[in-house]
């Protein structure tokens, strides 16, 4: 299975009937041929909710036309459905543990909403039982997946624009904090509220594709990692973050910022050369354009060439790393060579020590694994 002739049909699971899992589903559904992908296809099997009257209406809603999809009122039995593949969680971040570890012990491939986890305990556990049951395992990093962030990384590889210097990036939104309850998950400590957790993955991915992932930095991890928070005093959790990475073995830096009380600015991700930028608008989640700019002459900051490049695609973007889950299954393999998992507990280290810097610990009892 899997030829161009035949694809490899994954089957998926859909843990938790919320926002995000719905935005998923949509993206499952969408003709891979529409992206031009004839080697893999989706199948939606399930749904797993708390609630099973939840679960068929979701079901019903997100799949429409499709009877035969299961509706299940709890997690346990959503996992334990022979028809499922693989298990896409979509729970507020301090369920992803309890959620996946679920998954991974009923021996289903696993991919797993940003943040991975709580803290990078919790995400060197879930490797560990993914490693014991022989089963994949991913954090659903979907930025790194989209075809204007490889085309980014081929840019800064091919070297054209000369030493990587700086990179800037910032992902805000104003959540209309006045308008929500303490308990909505980005203002409850207890499901990992705040910016940091919720939208740093962003910020960090691309922090992580152009300068960890560089090809001289040989996947060394930042020498310093240094971070602020401001804290709303509603509930504790940051309204807005800044943290700072060094990476000594390129002499590179990357400065990071979130926010959920204000918009994005624009530009929102700007990767400066000795010889350019690579100038990215908002949002940095999903951008479908940027520039390159080029100086006169190295260090000059005098532009005098600029290239717009541009990335259009059906559906929202969310299918091209359901694509690689499809393709690394298909292939036996346990973890993705593009979104690596030491990749999602770098990023789970850089929280931990940016929280503890700043002094947001969560409520006892909330991290699983400590
Ligand atoms: N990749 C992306 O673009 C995005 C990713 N996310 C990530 O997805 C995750 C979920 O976010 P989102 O979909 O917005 O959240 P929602 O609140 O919309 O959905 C979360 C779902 O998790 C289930 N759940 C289980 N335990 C709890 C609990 N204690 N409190 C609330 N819900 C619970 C519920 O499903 P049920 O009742 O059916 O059991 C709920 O519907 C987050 O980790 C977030 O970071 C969010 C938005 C965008
Ligand atoms: O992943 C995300 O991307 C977009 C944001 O609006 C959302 O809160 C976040 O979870």
């Amino acid at each position: 299975m899997g030829s161009d002739s035949t694809p490899f049909v994954l089957r998926w699971g859909i843990l938790g009937a919320g926002h995000i899992s719905s935005v998923f589903i949509k993206d499952l559904l969408l003709d891979p041929k529409t992206r031009d992908v004839l080697d893999v296809a989706h199948k939606v099997v399930a749904i797993g909710s708390r609630d099973a009257t939840k679960a068929r209406e979701y079901a019903d809603r997100t799949v429409p036309g499709d009877k035969d999809v299961k509706a299940y009122g709890s997690y346990e039995e959503l996992v334990n459905d022979e028809a499922v593949d693989a298990v896409y969680i979509g729970t507020p971040h301090t369920h992803h543990y309890n959620c996946a570890a679920l998954a991974l012990r009923a021996k289903k491939h696993v991919l797993c909403e940003k943040p991975f986890t709580s803290n990078a305990a919790e995400l060197r556990s879930l490797i560990a039982i993914a490693k014991e049951n022989n089963v994949f395992l991913m954090e659903a990093m979907w930025t790194r997946f989209l075809p204007i962030a490889e085309d980014i990384k081929n840019v800064i590889t091919e070297g054209s624009l000369g030493d990587i210097k700086v990179l800037h990036a910032d992902l805000a939104g104003d959540f209309n904090l006045d308008a929500i309850p303490d308990t909505h998950r980005i203002l409850d400590p207890k499901l990992g509220g705040g910016a940091l957790l919720d939208l740093g993955p962003y910020p960090l991915v691309w922090a992580i594709l152009a300068l960890y992932e560089h090809k001289r930095n040989e996947n060394t991890p930042p020498a310093l990692i240094s971070g602020t928070m401001l804290k709303t005093p509603r509930t504790g959790v940051d309204s807005s973050t800044v943290f700072t990475l060094n990476f000594d073995k390129i002499e590179a830096q990357a400065i990071l910022s979130c926010s959920i009380t204000i918009p994005s600015p624009n530009p929102a991700l700007t990767i400066r050369f000795r010889s350019g930028n690579i100038v990215v608008p908002a949002p940095i989640y999903r951008p479908s354009t940027y520039t390159i700019q080029y100086f006169s002459k190295p260090g000059s900051g005098d532009i005098i060439r600029e290239e717009k490049r541009n990335f259009k695609f059906e559906g929202g973007g969310w299918h091209f790393q359901a694509d690689e889950v499809a393709r690394c299954i298909r292939d036996g393999k346990l973890e993705s060579g593009v979104w690596s998992l030491d990749k999602s507990l770098l990023q789970m280290d850089i929280f931990d020590e940016v929280r503890s810097q700043a002094g947001y610990a969560f409520p006892h009892g909330v991290e699983q694994v400590v």
